[in-house]
């Protein structure tokens, strides 16, 4: 009797996971298929299609776009010959990406209210759960808070950050090294581990300032947070936005990392307001953002403690992840280019020497290798990303509805042979001005320079304004890295990138070789 229960209950539940199983799997498919006809219906116009046919197997070759689509943009852009405007469906909307330079300046040029780079990046990362209940909204229409705060008044403090940026380089190297594993006379560990650590120790320090810089439970809770982020904002993307709300506080909280950093950065806001209350002639000086974006916060919107703690946090999210891909891509070519190894310790040692106040400055070769290594490899195949708002026309005629996007197709860009000799060809001193190019100017290239023939830092009226403080760091991190360290790959014919959506990651699980050098 007790068995014949036990059955019939355990058959119960069986028949109701099947048919909770299958309710959902119909959910899916509906989901799925109502999403392509919606792309389908708010087509682009007069514009080459990559894919027109709506077949189930163009359906689910559709899903290749999540694993492969760099490499899908950059064929397409290869067969129409780098110059034409073309559109490609991704999972949720057409991509149309700009070629020609007439098309590229109008995006570029274009207005918020027609193509906006806010609901682009809301759709990308899901701001208000990902940073902090941020929103765009009226509080600071423009960005001047954060523009201010990093394009003004970091950039104008890095010659005094540049010992602690120096150290915090030194710190990042030495922490994941010390967990290395021995090989010989080598010390083995993981490309990416180490960007990260050399980034993450130097974004805090420079953000959030001495204190919390210095403190390792809010250097491992803003590690984690920034990659909480990116999980919740790429799941998201790929799941009905109904269920947003529900999931991306579900990872945001799983680890508590977010809340941790938000925390530490609201004691600090409070430590700092108080201060200046009670000593408003004498204040201490803190140079760090946190104190930048309480000064470039006008109004009282902009000075509630949650914007500030979001706005902040926001700083840590913008420099995370593109800031240590750039800095992998930077070892592997200097792995694979032993070549230019020796002329860069040459030009540091000269440097040294001759410029000990501000040695970069004059490091024209590492300019020019660390631009190659950007253009070569960008983190995403796609810059100036807008989300359309208004019908939009490119000079072209590429007619394109509300809810796409627009975007360049940077890695595309950068490949085009009618703009770079031998494009797939690494070339170190591509960069460098010639002589002629130079005569009785004092021009130099830098990697921080705006170029209309890849927008590797966006489009120009939009540019990163963090640009500045990346060239410091990255530079930095390649100058401890030749001046202290013999280094190599350990298995060089490995598979180096993985392919999320546009976003071109690399693998965590590839291994560099170091070796301190003794001079
Ligand atoms: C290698 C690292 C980086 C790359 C490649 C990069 C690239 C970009 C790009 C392409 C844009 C958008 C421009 C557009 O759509 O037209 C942007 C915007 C922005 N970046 Fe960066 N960025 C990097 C690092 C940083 C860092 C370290 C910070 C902060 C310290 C930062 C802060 C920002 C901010 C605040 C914006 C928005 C600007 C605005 O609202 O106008 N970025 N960045």
């Amino acid at each position: 009797m007790l068995q014949e229960l036990v059955h019939g209950v355990a058959a119960a539940f069986t028949i109701g996971y099947v048919s909770l199983g299958l309710t959902l799997f119909a959910g899916v498919i509906i989901w799925r298929a109502s999403i392509l006809y919606l792309i389908y219906r708010n087509r682009p116009r007069e514009v080459p299609i990559t894919s027109r046919s709506y077949s189930v197997g163009k359906w689910i070759k559709n899903f290749q776009f999540i694993t492969s689509a760099p490499a899908q943009i950059l064929q397409a852009s290869v067969a129409l010959g780098f110059s034409s405007t073309f559109a490609m469906p991704s999972l949720n909307e057409f991509h149309v990406l700009v070629a020609g330079q007439q098309d590229v300046e109008a995006v570029c040029n274009s207005d918020e209210d027609v193509l906006s780079f806010h609901e682009a990046m809301t759709d990308r990362m899901q701001h208000y759960y990902t940073m902090w209940g941020f929103k765009h909204d009226g509080t600071d229409p423009h960005d001047n808070v954060p523009i201010r705060t990093v394009k003004v008044l970091l950039r104008k403090h890095i010659p005094t950050l540049r010992p602690l940026i120096q150290k915090k380089i030194q710190d990042g190297y030495s922490t994941v090294i010390a967990n290395g594993h021995k090989i010989d006379e080598w010390t083995a560990v993981s490309i990416f581990q180490l960007s990260k650590s050399i980034v993450e120790e130097t974004n805090v320090q420079v953000i959030l300032g001495d204190e919390l810089g210095s403190n390792p439970e809010c250097v491992k809770a803003a590690i984690r947070y920034s990659i909480d982020a990116v999980v919740a904002a790429e799941l998201c993307r790929q799941l009905p936005s109904i269920l947003t709300p529900l999931i991306a506080p579900m990872i945001m909280s799983w680890s508590g990392a977010m809340s941790k950093v938000a925390m530490f950065i609201q004691s600090t806001l409070e430590k700092r307001t108080q201060e200046s209350m009670e000593n408003p002639i004498n204040n201490k000086v803190y140079n760090d953002c946190i104190q930048w974006t309480m000064e470039s916060s006008n109004t009282p919107a902009q000075r509630t403690t949650s914007r500030l703690v979001a706005q902040i946090i926001g700083l840590l999210l913008a420099s995370s992840h593109q800031m240590s891909m750039v800095l992998v891509y930077v070892l592997y070519a200097l792995c694979d280019h032993p070549e230019f190894i020796e002329p860069l310790r040459q030009e540091i040692a000269e440097a040294m020497a001759t410029n000990p106040e501000d040695p970069l400055k004059e490091m024209h070769l590492l300019d020019s290798f660390l631009t190659e290594v950007s253009r070569l490899h960008p983190p995403d195949a796609l810059t100036v990303q807008r989300k359309v708002k208004k019908e939009f026309t490119t000079p072209s005629g590429a007619i394109v509805p509300p809810g796409n996007l627009i975007a360049i197709p940077i890695l595309a860009q950068s490949r085009n042979p009618q703009v770079f000799v031998d494009p797939d060809r690494f070339d170190g001193r591509r960069f460098l001005l010639k002589k002629d190019q130079t005569q009785g100017i004092n021009a130099v290239s830098r990697f921080t320079d705006l170029r209309q023939s890849y927008l590797f830092w966006g489009a120009p009226r939009k540019a990163c304004p963090g640009r500045w403080y990346v060239s410091e760091a990255l530079k930095q991190a390649m100058v401890h890295l030749l001046t202290h360290y013999d280094f190599k790959l350990k298995d060089e014919s490995l598979s180096r990138f993985l392919y999320w959506t546009t976003a071109i990651f690399p693998r965590p699980d590839r291994v560099i070789l170091l070796k301190r050098r003794y001079y």
